[in-house]
């Protein structure tokens, strides 16, 4: 048998939630630059799970549904106050509230089309309470409950903050929404596919890529750029900052992509949102040092900036806790994740494929008593 490494190449299903064609990102078929420039990240959400876009009435009764579903169990608030947050990733916190909401539904097990799409719009709703809940508790700050007639960028950042956020801070989130919400077949979209695909429910399927999203070599990589940004400090410090790092073998986070080779179309529009943010927060240096970064790879390596790489001087301009950053990546991906596992119970397959056995054969066993 013949192996891949990584799987790079490898089509292992079929899907009609999201393209990568020629370096060119679609939702459906529609542009990702369309859709970063002009769409609410509730309209896409729609559109990856109807195939669709919504017509106006439809937008704002779904609007509505997941507004009125953000709410979360009191035990899962009562649960992360039960912890050490000093020493708890929010993205553990978040693989494990997702889990514990699935204690809570009724209909967690029911594997009817109409349930599992109700299931879908409660966790969509309730993930951006859960990651600003466990923001709230740690700051020994008690959780805010969503504001009725925000949009679900809006209430993030005011369930995060306790206020009402600038028209700039929500056009930020949202667009990192847009942007972040499905990528075809990632790890963590992988993940979740691999596990309903043994017909578990959507519970496990999302628990299962909060994890795989978590990994430094996918959704973490946004927490790392800003670490790396604040290790470098100063613009003049970057080039011989990465140059040590290149010459060391260490990994440029932020850079790179599996599938994309001139570049990620959904950088550009991140780039563009942190000069903008950063100026405006009197903290440019950030975007300054990520452009030398950027540029020095590209031309020494050949290798693009990757979605990863412009967010985290968006989230930090917005003050936001370097550790949500990956959190606010779920928020978002939770989307894509569902969509892909109606998408795999509809046309369902176990998923399961071989490893070519490298191990030793003929082994003779020996008794415990004679080794
Ligand atoms: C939302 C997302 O998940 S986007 C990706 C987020 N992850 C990151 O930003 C982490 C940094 N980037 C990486 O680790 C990689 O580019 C990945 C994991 C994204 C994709 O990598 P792969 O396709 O598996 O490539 P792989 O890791 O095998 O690297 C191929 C070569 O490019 C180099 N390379 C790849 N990415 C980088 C990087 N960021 N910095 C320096 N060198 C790199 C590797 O060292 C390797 O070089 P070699 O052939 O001389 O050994
Ligand atoms: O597609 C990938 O491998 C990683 C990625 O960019 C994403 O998940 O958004």
């Amino acid at each position: 048998m013949s192996t891949t490494k990584g799987l790079e190449g490898i089509v292992a299903a079929e899907s009609s939630v999201s393209s990568i064609i020629n370096d060119q990102l679609t939702y459906v078929g529609y542009k990702i630059d369309d859709l970063a420039e002009q769409a609410s990240f509730e309209e896409v959400v729609f559109l990856l799970w109807n195939k669709r876009l919504p017509k106006k009435d439809e937008l704002a009764q779904f609007e509505e549904e997941l507004a009125s579903n953000m709410d979360i169990p009191q035990q899962i608030i009562d649960h992360f106050k039960s912890y050490d947050l000093s020493t708890v990733h929010p993205m553990a916190a978040l693989r494990t509230a997702v889990s514990m909401l699935g204690l809570f539904d009724a209909e967690s097990d029911d594997m009817d089309m109409e349930a599992n799409k109700r299931k879908a719009v409660r966790l969509q709703a309730k993930m951006a309470t859960i990651v600003t809940a466990f923001a709230r508790i740690r700051q020994g700050k008690e959780p805010v409950s969503a504001k009725k007639g925000l949009s679900y960028a809006a209430n993030f950042l005011y369930m995060l903050n306790g206020e009402e956020p600038e028209d700039i801070e929500v056009e930020a989130i949202n667009k990192a929404l847009v942007l972040h919400a499905d990528h075809e077949l990632n790890a963590s979209t992988f993940t979740s596919r691999v596990c309903v695909a043994t017909l578990s429910d959507v519970y496990s399927g999302v628990t299962a890529a909060i994890g795989a999203l978590k990994g430094p070599l996918h959704g973490g990589a946004n927490e790392r750029v800003m670490t790396m940004l604040l290790e470098i400090g100063e613009v003049d410090n970057a080039l011989p900052y990465i140059k040590e790092k290149l010459a060391n073998k260490e990994k440029i986070m932020g850079m790179g992509h599996r599938v994309y080779r001139t570049g990620d179309p959904r950088a550009k529009h991140l780039k563009k949102m942190s000069k903008e943010l950063t100026e405006l927060k009197g903290q440019s240096k950030w975007f300054e040092m990520s452009v030398k970064i950027e540029d020095y790879i590209k031309e020494t390596k050949g290798l693009p900036a990757n979605v990863d790489f412009y967010s985290a001087s968006v989230y930090h301009s917005l003050g936001i806790d370097h550790d949500l950053f990956t959190p606010i990546f779920a928020v978002s991906r939770v989307s894509g994740w569902i969509a892909h596992i109606l998408e795999q119970y509809e046309n369902n397959r176990l998923i399961r494929p071989r490893a070519d056995y490298v191990g030793p054969t003929e082994q003779m066993y020996v008794s415990i008593e004679n080794r």
